[in-house]
């Protein structure tokens, strides 16, 4: 069995903000535990992670060239690039020619005196299964989504045949799932919901699905105290007896404050202005995420609507071409900052003013407010989102919903009312005291999973031992 000095992780993490940043994290953790980690990416993502990784001697970088492709803007490495999500079915098209490179890294690892003990890669990067199986290297997943969520989509994914005589807006029952809340065909994610066989992404989906229930193992951003009930029926879905580890919240494996990545004179800034709002729990932040393209006529619902709802507030915009409707600048002068450039969140929900977020409900920023016992108001937009608002909302009493954001069926504009009454019960009716109550509960919880003796602790260490004895 290797010595753990010796032991040597590779991780491929997909080119997108939410399915990297975990993974670093995870990078961090294991190197705390005396492993070797290599983070293979391309060069401007590699640019990036370095910043967060400069402080840890054990993780290195290994960059492998992003291909040109037609329908791609070029210099486009990751999907926040994108000008749109038009582009993500090419982007992740583009991302299976970066095969034969890792293949050449790998080769060079295992000739190596340190060869890797696994290979932990994305969801989305299919083929690696095959390249790790030619070379005798266990693959771990990694979808970067919570238990629950993962699990319906491949129960209705595999039961498809019969969904599709369920009305949209029936409950539906999903064999071999107790689910928390009461699920229609209107939540499911659009590739899960009417699949169109000779549809691309479909097509895409299928592919990268076959070889994810090959994998040898999932690593899974969540905690068993959180999502116990739901692994036997995840993992019933893989074929070779993989086991889901669950080490989350990874983001927990993070130091506050010891990531360099974000511009620190701006973080500062902005703590000082959280520091200025003397009331505790009286700012929302509110975030839609990196992957989201959210209207410019909404964005001026939600700003209307933060400003008749009287609370300060912190807003992460990424639109390029939005601007502050005429004559609300100088309504929210005192109370709303707006940013429009990458913020540390993690420690704007941590800060003590933070009462509240109004978010899309990407499975990061769920464990990351969960993690800071803050409630969520909930406003899912794509992908798995609505399923992640529900089991927030409905399943741990843990946020509120939007009003009027019914599924993601339909794609109606969402009233400033119905913003401004949720971010009002939010954050001073007396169901979002409740729900405060809640989320602060489950950070204890969260805090304690990641500590020695707890779930996610025990889980990492039981997962390296094993991958050392299977070497
Ligand atoms: O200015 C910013 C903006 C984002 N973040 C971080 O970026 C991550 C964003 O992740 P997430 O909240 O999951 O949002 P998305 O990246 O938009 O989510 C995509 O990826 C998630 C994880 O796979 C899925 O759950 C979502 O449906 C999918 O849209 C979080 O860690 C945030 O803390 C920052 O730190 N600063």
């Amino acid at each position: 069995m290797p010595s753990p000095s010796s032991s040597h992780v590779v991780i491929f993490p997909f080119m997108a903000q939410g399915h990297t940043l975990p993974l670093l994290y995870l990078s961090k953790a294991l190197s705390r535990q005396q492993i070797m980690v290599t983070i293979i990416t391309t060069p401007s993502n590699a640019t990036s992670i370095a910043k967060t990784i400069a402080n840890h001697p054990k993780i290195s970088l290994v960059e492998i060239p992003f291909p040109t492709i037609d329908g791609l803007p070029k210099d486009c490495e990751n999907t926040s690039q994108l000008p749109s999500m038009e582009f993500h079915l090419p982007f992740l098209h583009a991302t299976k020619q970066l095969q034969k490179p890792f293949e050449q890294v790998l080769q060079t690892m295992l000739e190596s005196k340190t060869p890797p003990i696994c290979v932990i890669s994305d969801f989305f990067l299919g083929w690696t299964l095959a390249s790790c199986q030619a070379f005798g290297v266990p693959r771990l997943v990694f979808h970067g989504l919570g238990i629950l969520s993962m699990a319906i989509i491949k129960s209705s994914w595999f039961h498809a045949p019969q969904l599709e005589s369920v009305s949209m807006f029936d409950p539906l029952d999903l064999p071999g799932m107790k689910l928390p809340f009461t699920l229609t065909r209107a939540d499911l994610p659009g590739s899960t919901n009417l699949p169109e066989h000779d549809d691309k992404f479909y097509q895409f989906i299928q592919e990268v699905g076959e070889a994810d229930v090959k994998s040898w193992g999932v690593i899974v951003n969540s905690f068993e105290e959180l999502e116990k009930s739901h692994i036997q029926a995840f993992e019933s879905f893989y074929i070779n007896g993989a086991k889901a580890w669950c080490l989350g919240p990874l983001c927990l494996y993070e130091k506050m404050g010891s990531d360099k990545s974000t511009n620190q004179d701006h973080s500062c800034t902005l703590t000082q202005w959280l520091t200025e709002q003397v009331t505790p729990d009286s700012v929302i932040y509110v975030s839609f995420g990196t992957q989201a393209d959210v209207s410019d006529s909404q964005l001026d619902e939600v700003a209307f609507a933060l400003e008749e709802s009287g609370s300060p507030f912190l807003w992460v915009v990424r639109s390029k071409t939005w601007s502050l409707p005429t004559g609300l600048e100088e309504k929210i002068k005192n109370r709303g900052l707006i940013v429009r450039e990458w913020v540390n969140q993690r420690q704007i929900l941590s800060h003590r003013a933070i009462g509240g977020f109004l978010s899309h409900c990407g499975w990061n920023s769920v464990l990351e407010s969960v993690s800071a016992g803050v409630p969520i108001l909930a406003w899912p937009m794509i992908a798995e989102q609505s399923l992640n608002a529900k089991f927030i909302v409905d399943g741990l009493g843990a946020g509120l919903s939007v009003e009027g954001v019914q599924n993601q069926v339909s794609k109606i504009l969402v009233s400033r009312q119905a913003i401004c009454e949720g971010v009002e019960e939010l954050m001073g009716g007396s169901k979002g005291r409740i729900a405060k109550e809640r989320a602060q509960a489950l950070g204890r919880v969260a805090g304690r999973a990641v500590q020695k003796g707890g779930s996610s602790h025990d889980t990492l260490n039981k997962l390296i031992d094993q991958l050392r004895v299977s070497m």
